[in-house]
C-alpha cells in the first residue's frame, strides 16, 4: 500500500510538473506522454460526471444542458490520513484551498471560459485539479468533453468532430488507460465509448468497461452478459455502477448516502448480489489505483529514459546558448574580453582565408584598380592641343628655345594628379570590404549571439577603428601620388633624349635641334613623352598603393582593430560593464525556462529513484 500511494503520488507530481512546463502531449517528445494515465469517455449523458463524482465521493463538476466538459480536466485524487479536512487546489491557483466544493464547479466553469472565452469551444489545455481526502484513493483521471453526435444551439457546427479529435488524442496513446462509460439503458454496442475504446485500443488491454444505469434498465432486461464477460470481452473485468438519479440529485443526496444506496443495490440485487463485491465506484476506484500502480511500475524505466534524456537535451542547448553570466566586474571584464577575442578570430579568419571574403580585397587590387587607372583621361589631358596650350601657357611671353621644361612639369603634375581619385577609391573600397567583413564575423561569433548590447558596442569600435585606418590610408596614398609629382626620374628623360637618334638611323635626315620646335608633331611628340612618363608612373603606383592600403587599413585591423575599445573597457565602471553583458530578453527568458524545465526534471529522476529503491 505504501509503494501504491507513493507510485502514483509520484505520477501526480511528474503529471504536475508537466503542467508547470506546459507540457500536455502533443507536439514532439513528451514526457506527459509517457505517463500512464486514466481518460473517462462516454457519450453525453452517458454518467461520466456521476462516476468521477462518486469515484471523489464529492459533487463538484460543472452541470447543465449542452457539452458542460469543454476542456480536460485532469483531476488526481491524494488519499490523506482519515479525520483530516478535504480540500481541492488548482495548479492554476495555487495555496488557494478550496473546501467548498461548490466552489470548485463554479472555478472550473470560470476557468473553461477563461481559455475558451464564452463561445462554448473547446480546448485541449487541461485544468489541473487536486482533490487530498481520507475518502479516495490515490489516482488520476482525466475526464474528457462528452462524444456527442449533434451541436447545440450556439455552438459551432465543427464541435462534434472536434471533440471526437480531442477525446481520440487522449486514448490513442498507448499509456491512456480507458475508461469506457456506456449507459446499460442503452445498446451497449452502440454506445459511444465502446467503439472508440475498441477502435484504438482492439485488443481491449487498457480498456476498463463501465456500464451505468444498471438501475433504470427496462423491466425484464439484464446486463449479466455484459458484466459476466460474455457481450463485449474486454481484457479486464465490466464494472457495473448505480449512480443517483436526477431526482436523488434534485433532492440534494449526499455521496456518502448514494454510495451507501448503490452499495445496497448490489447487495440485494436478485440479478448482480452474486457480483456485489465486484460491482459499484468503491471497487471501480480501487480496480483502477491497483492497475494504474502496475502500470507505472512497468513503465518506471521508460519514463526514467526519457527523463534523462530530455536532462541531457536541456543541457545541450544550455550549453549552446550559455550558461549565465557572472556578477563581479573581474570576471565580466574577463568575459568581454573573452567575447571581443572570439569576434577578433572570426575576423582573422576572414582576413587570412579560412572564411571567405578577405580574397574581395584582393580583387580590388587585381580588378578595381587597374580598371580605374585605365579609364584615367590622358588621351584628353595629352592630346595635341592640350599639350599646345599647356605648354604655351607655362612659357609665358616668350617660348621655349630648347626643351619646354616647364610645359613637361605642367603636363606630369596635371596628369599625376588624376591618379588621386583611384587611389582614394581604392581606400574607399577596401574599406567597405573590411567593414563588411566586421558585420559578418559579429553575426558569425556564436558566443556573442546572447549578448546583443555588446555585439553592437564591438561593432560600432570596430566601425570607427576602420574609419581611422581609412583616414590614415587616404593620407598615404595621397602622399604616394603627391611624391611622384615631386621628384621626377630623371633617367627617364635622359634615355628619351637618345632615343630618337636610335628610332631614325637616317644620317640625311638628323634631327635638328628646334627646326620644327612650334609644329603639331613637336607637341605630339612632347605628348608621348609626358604619356610614357605617366605610363611608368602608373605602372609604379598600381604596384605601390596596394602596398599602402594593405599597411594602413588591413594590417592595422589585424593588428589593433579592438585596441581602443579595450582602452575604454578597461575604464568602465563595473554597472557599466554589466550593461555591456545585457542579453536578448528573449534569450534569458528561454534559459529561464531552460532551468526550470531541468530543475522539474531532475526532482522528478530524485523522486523516482527514491521511490523505486523502497
Ligand atoms: N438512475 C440513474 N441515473 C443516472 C445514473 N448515472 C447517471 N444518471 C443520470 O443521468 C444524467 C446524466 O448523468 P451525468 O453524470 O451528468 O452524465 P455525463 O456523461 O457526465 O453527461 P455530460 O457531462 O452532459 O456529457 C443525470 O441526470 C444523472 O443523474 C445511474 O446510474 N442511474
Amino acid at each position: 500500500m505504501a509503494t501504491m500511494k507513493s507510485l502514483i503520488g509520484l505520477i501526480n507530481k511528474i503529471q504536475r510538473a508537466c503542467t508547470v512546463l506546459g507540457d500536455h502531449g502533443g507536439e514532439g517528445m513528451s514526457l506527459w506522454e509517457a505517463l500512464p494515465t486514466v481518460a473517462v469517455v462516454g457519450g453525453q449523458s452517458s454518467g461520466k460526471s456521476s462516476v468521477l463524482e462518486s469515484v471523489v465521493g464529492r459533487d463538484f463538476l460543472p452541470r447543465g444542458s449542452g457539452i458542460v466538459t469543454r476542456r480536460p480536466l485532469v483531476l488526481q485524487l491524494h488519499k490523506t490520513e482519515d479525520g483530516t479536512t478535504e480540500y481541492a487546489e488548482f495548479l492554476h491557483a495555487p495555496r488557494k484551498k478550496f473546501t467548498d466544493f461548490a466552489a470548485v464547479r463554479k472555478e472550473i466553469e470560470d476557468e473553461t471560459d477563461r481559455m475558451t472565452g464564452k463561445s462554448k469551444a473547446i480546448s485541449n489545455i487541461p485544468i489541473q485539479l487536486s482533490i487530498y481526502s481520507p475518502n479516495v484513493v490515490n489516482l488520476t483521471l482525466i475526464d474528457l468533453p462528452g462524444l456527442t453526435k449533434v451541436a447545440v444551439e450556439g455552438q459551432p457546427e465543427s464541435i462534434v468532430a472536434d471533440i471526437e479529435n480531442m477525446v481520440r488524442s487522449y486514448v490513442e496513446k498507448p499509456n491512456c488507460i480507458i475508461l469506457a462509460i456506456s449507459p446499460a439503458n442503452q445498446d451497449i454496442a452502440t454506445s459511444d465509448a465502446i467503439k472508440l475504446a475498441k477502435e484504438v485500443d482492439p485488443t481491449g488491454e487498457r480498456t476498463f468497461g463501465v456500464a451505468t444505469k444498471l438501475d433504470i434498465m427496462d423491466k425484464g432486461t439484464d446486463c449479466l452478459d455484459v458484466l459476466e464477460g460474455r457481450a463485449y470481452r474486454l481484457q479486464h473485468p465490466w464494472v457495473g455502477i448505480v449512480n443517483r438519479s436526477q431526482a436523488d440529485i434534485n433532492k440534494r443526496v449526499d455521496m456518502i448516502a448514494a454510495r451507501r444506496k448503490e452499495r445496497e443495490y448490489f447487495e440485494t440485487s436478485p440479478e448482480y448480489g452474486h457480483l456485489a463485491s465486484r460491482m459499484g465506484s468503491e471497487y471501480l476506484a480501487k480496480l483502477l489505483s491497483q492497475h494504474l500502480e502496475t502500470v507505472i511500475r512497468q513503465k518506471i524505466p521508460s519514463i526514467v529514459a526519457l527523463i534523462n534524456k530530455s536532462i541531457d537535451e536541456i543541457n545541450a542547448e544550455l550549453d549552446r546558448i550559455g550558461r549565465p553570466i557572472a556578477v563581479d566586474s573581474g570576471a565580466q571584464l574577463y568575459t568581454i574580453l573573452e567575447l571581443c577575442r572570439a569576434f577578433d578570430r572570426v575576423f582573422k579568419e576572414h582576413l587570412d582565408g579560412g572564411r571567405p571574403g578577405g580574397d574581395r580585397i584582393y580583387g580590388v587590387f587585381d580588378h578595381q584598380l587597374p580598371a580605374a587607372l585605365k579609364k584615367l583621361p590622358f588621351d584628353r589631358h595629352l592630346s595635341t592641343k592640350n599639350v599646345q596650350k599647356v605648354v604655351s601657357e607655362a612659357d609665358g611671353y616668350q617660348p621655349h628655345l630648347i626643351a619646354p621644361e616647364q610645359g613637361y612639369r605642367r603636363l606630369i603634375d596635371g596628369s599625376i594628379s588624376y591618379f588621386k581619385g583611384p587611389a582614394e577609391a581604392t581606400v574607399d573600397a577596401v574599406h567597405f570590404v573590411l567593414k563588411e567583413l566586421v558585420r559578418k564575423s559579429i553575426s558569425e561569433t556564436e558566443e556573442l549571439k546572447r549578448f546583443p548590447t555588446l555585439a553592437s558596442d564591438i561593432a560600432a569600435a570596430a566601425n570607427e577603428a576602420l574609419e581611422r585606418f581609412r583616414d590614415e590610408s587616404r593620407k598615404t596614398v595621397l602622399r604616394l601620388v603627391d611624391m611622384e609629382s615631386s621628384y621626377l626620374t630623371v633617367e627617364f628623360f635622359r634615355k628619351l633624349h637618345m632615343e630618337p637618334e636610335k628610332e631614325k638611323p637616317n644620317p640625311r635626315n638628323a634631327p635638328q635641334p628646334n627646326a620644327d620646335i612650334y609644329s603639331d608633331s613637336h607637341f605630339r611628340k612632347i605628348g608621348s613623352n609626358v604619356s610614357a612618363y605617366i605610363n611608368m608612373v602608373c605602372d609604379t603606383l598600381r604596384i605601390s598603393l596596394p602596398k599602402a592600403v594593405v599597411y594602413c587599413q588591413v594590417r592595422e585591423a589585424k593588428r589593433s582593430l579592438l585596441n581602443f575599445f579595450y582602452a575604454q573597457v578597461g575604464r568602465k565602471e563595473k554597472e557599466k560593464l554589466g550593461g555591456m553583458l545585457d542579453e536578448d530578453p528573449q534569450l534569458m527568458e528561454r534559459r529561464g525556462t531552460l532551468a526550470k524545465r531541468l530543475e522539474l526534471y531532475k526532482q522528478a529522476r530524485d523522486d523516482i529513484d527514491s521511490v523505486a529503491w523502497k
